[in-house]
Formats: C-alpha cells, structure tokens, sequence
C-alpha cells in the first residue's frame, strides 16, 4: 500500500469528519482507531486517518502519540500528512496545536505549514484571522463555556502565538481573491522571513479550492475537514489520484438504536432538547456517578426499557455552563470529564453486548471513550449524515453483523440529528431490526 495522505486527528469525531470529506472527494479512505497495530492489512486505500484522543491531554503526550502515527503513516509512504484540529481550533489551555504542529514538521524537515481550520459548509470561516462560527467570533459562539477547552481568544495568529516559539504569519482574504500566483508568493515571502506557521484566511469552498492547489506539494497540512475535502482535486490533477472512487456501502444495519451524549456544546444541548420533546431519555449527573454505581445502574435500568420498547434510547450528561461549572467545582474539571466518559463507556459496552447494534455518539472525547470502550481499531466510512458526520461501521469480536456507529462532533449536526440519523441509516443500509 502506498497511501496518497496520511492523516492525523485529534479526536475520534474530528477523524470521522475529515474521512467522511476525503470519501465525499472520491478517495478510499479508512479510519483507524490509535495507530494500527503492526501487520494489518488496511486493504486497498488512498487514505487513512489515525484517530488519537488527544485534543485534551498534555501536550508532551499529545506530541509523543502523534510522531508515533506519523512514524507509521511514512512507513506505508503517505506522500502529504494532515494533522487533523478542530474547526473551532481548540486544544488545551496551554495549547496542543503549536506543539504538535511544530514537532511533526521538524520530523518532515518543512520549512512552512499552513493552518486551515475554516469548514464553510457548517459555517466555520476564519477572516483576518479570526475565526467565526456563523456569525458569531468563537469566543462568542458557546466554546467560551466548553467543559475541557474553552476558547476565548477568536484571533488565531495570538492563539498559536501562545502555543510555538516561532513566528506566526496570517495569509489574509484579499491575498486569496488576488489568486493562485499571488498566495503563493505571499506565502514564499513568509517562508523567506522564516515564519513557519500561517493562518489562513478561507470564507467559501473557492478559497479552500486556491489553499489546497498552493500547498498540495507542502509536507505537512494542518486544519479542519474543509481543506481535507479540497485536496483530493489537487492529487487527482498531479497524477497521484486515479479516479473518482465510490464510497464503499455499509452492511444491513441490526440491533437497537442507542444515543450516548456527553457533549455540552449549544448544538448537542439543542438536538437533546429536540429529542426529549417526543421520547424520554436519561439525564446523567456527575455528582451522582461520584457517589457510586446506583446512578449507573439507573441508567440501564431505563435503557434497557427504552430499547426493549423499540428504542431510540437517550443517555446523557449533556448540561448548561452553570451545571456543568457546578460540577466541576465540585469535582475538578478532570474528574468530572472522566466520571462521565467512563460510565458513557461503561453503558455503550454493556448495552452493546446485550445487543444495541446502531449506536450515536456526541462529542469528541466522548466517542473516544466509547470508542475504546468497545475495543474497535477500524472504521468503515459511509454515507453523510449531515456535514461532517457520517454513518461508520466497525466489526465487533464475537458478532456476525458489525456495529453501526455516528460519531457526532459536539458542534455539529441539525437539531433533530438523534432521530434523524437513524432514518438516514435505515435509508442507506435497508435496516435489517433482526
Ligand atoms: N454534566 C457535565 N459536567 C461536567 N463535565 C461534563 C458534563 N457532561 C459532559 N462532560 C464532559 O465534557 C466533555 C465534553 O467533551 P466532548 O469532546 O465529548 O464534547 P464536545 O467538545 O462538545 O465535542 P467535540 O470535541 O466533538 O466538539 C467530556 O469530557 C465530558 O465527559
Ligand atoms: O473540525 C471539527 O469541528 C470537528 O471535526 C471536530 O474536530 C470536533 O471534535
């Protein structure tokens, strides 16, 4: 195998959503779960994209996971790597994207990368450097209050500044619109004046288009899905591409429908809000999973009847800044995150063994406990849901049928997404309720 682009994500949603654009761009594309373990056979791909949980961790750690998947991306020859950040460019306070940025491109000896976290098609743009969520300034659009990595700075060449010793450059919207020959040469100008990291300007799909035909030949890209669904075109013009391929179909979709919600973004407290209009679901607290597990056995208890009534089961922990502050005085920011994670974890392994087969996932590091939860190394990309998140399918040890999976980023997805999603699967897959 000789991949065309290695990626590296940040988090398990974030991973699925850059699959999912590369597929929609006509690559064959598989998502791997951490680095994959030596000798398997991906089969026949244009892509891959390691999912790491590491938006959050460290940045030591963060660094550390991230050469080890650029290790084996050059091992199978990726000829352009991808580290994969959020759209709304959040790490942890003292900052994970410079570090890891910066270490990946001393191992690729690049002179100069690019940073792209604009996603248009769900209304991530970055002007001036300034990243926007709609019409909102990103510290103004509910990351002020994420739980983990609450952004509050929308200007990125200060945020990246805080994150690397080397100079940041800005690629600004009127270098853009004055066309290829001149983004090129700013971003030269840049790299002449050895400023390693630019933060790029992008309002629409052209200004991807123009970013990915002047970087395509860069070492490392870094960003958001966006530019991932605007690089294809440019491998495909360079030779490296053969053809459009079709994504792949995912098999007969079985078993009860499940949502694990841990995402405390305004978009997921929307679609649960949305959801409990029609159905019951259950509302995990923090404070009660740290006095021990009757909370936990609580919420089988009604999933188990929420599924044996024919489901959609909804669990979550998914709460308003003032709760989830609570909590974290509580508790510590830390403990809270993992006493949710875990027992998200705990229910998705449970309830999966005793035969819940489509299964939504909202938030980032939520995915990845459950993700980890139920011991998957792969996932296979199918159709999309809404932008940014597809339908996935992973095989499960000891179960015929694979696992039908959405990994929902916090921030993504229209407000009825948790009933939504299960008519799209039932759509793309002929559901088989066996
Ligand atoms: N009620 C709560 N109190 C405190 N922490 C919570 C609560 N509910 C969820 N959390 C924690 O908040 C974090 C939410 O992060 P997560 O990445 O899952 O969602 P997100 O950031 O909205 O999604 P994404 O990363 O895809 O944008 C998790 O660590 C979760 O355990
Ligand atoms: O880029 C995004 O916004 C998402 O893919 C993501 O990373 C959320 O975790």
């Amino acid at each position: 195998m000789s991949l065309v682009l290695g990626a590296i994500a940040d988090d398990f949603t974030g991973a699925t959503d850059l699959a999912n654009n590369l597929v929609r761009a006509g690559m064959r594309c598989v998502q791997t779960i951490g680095v994959p373990q030596a000798g398997v056979d991906l089969g026949d791909v244009d892509a891959v994209v390691v999912a790491l949980k590491s938006r959050s961790t460290p940045a030591e750690q963060a660094v550390a996971d991230s050469l080890a998947a650029l290790d084996w991306l050059q091992s199978q020859g990726a000829r352009q790597v991808f580290f994969k950040y959020c759209s709304t460019f959040d790490s942890t306070d003292a900052g994970n994207i410079g570090p890891v940025a910066d270490s990946l491109m001393q191992r690729l000896d690049a002179r100069q990368t690019v940073m792209v976290p604009a996603f248009p098609a769900n209304g991530r743009t970055v002007y001036q450097g300034h990243l926007f969520v709609g019409d909102r300034l990103l510290n103004e659009c509910g990351m002020q209050h994420h739980p983990l990595n609450p952004m509050t700075d929308a200007d990125l060449v200060r945020v990246l500044g805080r994150q690397t010793p080397h100079a940041v450059g800005l690629l600004a919207r009127p270098v853009l619109a004055s066309g290829i020959e001149a983004t090129r040469a700013h971003l030269a100008a840049l790299a002449a004046e050895r400023v390693r990291h630019v933060i790029c300007d992008a309002l629409d799909e052209n200004d991807l288009a123009l970013l990915a035909e002047a970087v395509v030949d860069y070492p490392l890209v870094t960003g958001g899905s966006g530019l991932g669904q605007a690089l294809p075109e440019q491998y495909r013009r360079r030779g490296w591409l053969a053809e459009v391929s079709e994504p792949g179909r995912l098999a007969p979709a079985t078993g009860s429908a499940l949502v694990l919600s841990g995402s405390c973004s305004r978009a997921t407290l929307g679609q649960v809000a949305r959801f409990l209009e029609g159905q019951p679901g259950f509302a995990l607290d923090p404070l009660a999973l740290a006095e021990g597990d009757a909370h936990l056995e609580a919420a089988l208890v009604f999933a188990r009847e929420a599924l044996a009534k024919g489901g959609p089961a909804l669990v979550y922990a998914s709460a308003d800044p003032e709760r989830v502050q609570a909590a974290q005085a509580a508790l510590g920011v830390e403990r809270a995150g993992e006493l949710v994670e875990q027992a998200l974890g705990r229910l998705a392994r449970i309830l999966v063994d005793e035969g819940a087969g489509r299964l939504v996932v909202a938030g980032g590091e939520t995915s990845g406990a459950v993700v980890s939860a139920l011991g998957i190394r792969q996932l296979r990309i199918g159709g999309q849901i809404d932008p940014g998140v597809p339908w996935t399918q992973a095989p499960l040890d000891g179960r015929e049928a694979p696992l039908s999976l959405a990994l929902k980023s916090g921030n993504f997805g229209a407000e009825d997404f948790f009933s939504h999603a299960f008519t799209v699967l039932e759509e793309m897959t002929g559901e088989d309720k066996a």
